[in-house]
């Protein structure tokens, strides 16, 4: 089984604030990893350290098989990433952005890749849109296309369905999940836990910057009905890592 994500007390502080704290953890080829916690509990850190956004302050991870800290620059070739509350360049139109990430990428066929993810998202109206004008919905569907454009063989998205309607949220599930049916990876973060208990294979619950838990969901839900929220507040409340 191929490690897509293997990190080894991976911190991060920010003076005083130790806002990922010693964080183990590994993430397999198709598995689409959940990585759980309140506002504030070090999700967007550890995202970020994944993807060479930010050094860590001690620790190691790979990701791919390459070392973030050695190599941020073939990390971000490789990975797709959507960051937290990024929008697309107001400048640019829906399709001039796709068309220059796709340059910056090297791609092939960019008609065609862009059309797909016009089509897929359902967006396809809005390609001659200015970015500044599209609403934060269709500013996130683009998110989704830019990160997904090479087809990555992993993605790591923060908080990926915030600004989306219930039937965009629909269909960014389904293809989250077919996405690693077909031999994707997915690593991403939220505290919608419904979102979490509907697609996750595996999560890890993090809070004041320590992963609390990491397990199968089935594993989390079997064990005497209970919810992946009542396991969450459990932990979360039983003040463990704060
Ligand atoms: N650039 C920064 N400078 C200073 N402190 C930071 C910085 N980034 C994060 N922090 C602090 O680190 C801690 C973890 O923040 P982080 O954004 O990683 O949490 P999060 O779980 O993603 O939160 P949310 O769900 O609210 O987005 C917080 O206390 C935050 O204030």
């Amino acid at each position: 089984m191929r490690h897509m994500i293997e990190a080894e007390n991976l911190s991060r502080d920010y003076g005083n604030v130790v806002a990922v704290n010693s964080v183990s953890l590994s993430v397999v080829e198709g598995e689409l990893f959940g990585l759980l916690g309140p506002n504030g509990s070090g999700k967007t850190t550890m995202i970020r350290m994944l993807t060479g956004q930010v050094r860590p302050t001690s620790g190691s991870a790979r990701v791919m098989g390459v070392d973030v800290t050695k190599d941020p620059v073939e990390v971000r070739r490789l990975v797709g990433i959507i960051p937290e509350q990024e929008t697309p360049p107001s400048f640019l139109t829906a399709e001039e952005y796709l068309h220059f990430v796709a340059r910056i990428r090297n791609l092939d066929s960019i008609e065609e890749r862009c059309d797909r993810w016009f089509d897929l998202l359902e967006f396809r109206d809005k390609r001659d849109v200015l970015c500044k004008d599209l609403s934060r919905g269709t500013r996130q569907k683009l998110m989704f296309a830019q990160a997904f454009l090479h087809e990555p063989p992993l993605a790591l998205i923060d908080e990926p369905l915030i600004n989306l309607d219930p039937i965009m949220q629909r269909t960014v599930k389904d293809f989250l999940r077919r996405y690693v049916r077909e031999g994707g990876t997915i690593f991403f973060s939220t505290h919608i836990l419904e979102i979490a208990e509907e697609i996750c294979d595996r999560v890890g619950i993090i809070h004041n910057g320590r992963l609390l838990h990491t397990g199968r969901l089935d594993e989390i839900t079997a064990s005497g009905g209970r919810s992946l929220e009542d396991f969450f507040l459990e932990l979360v409340r039983g003040g463990a890592g704060a």
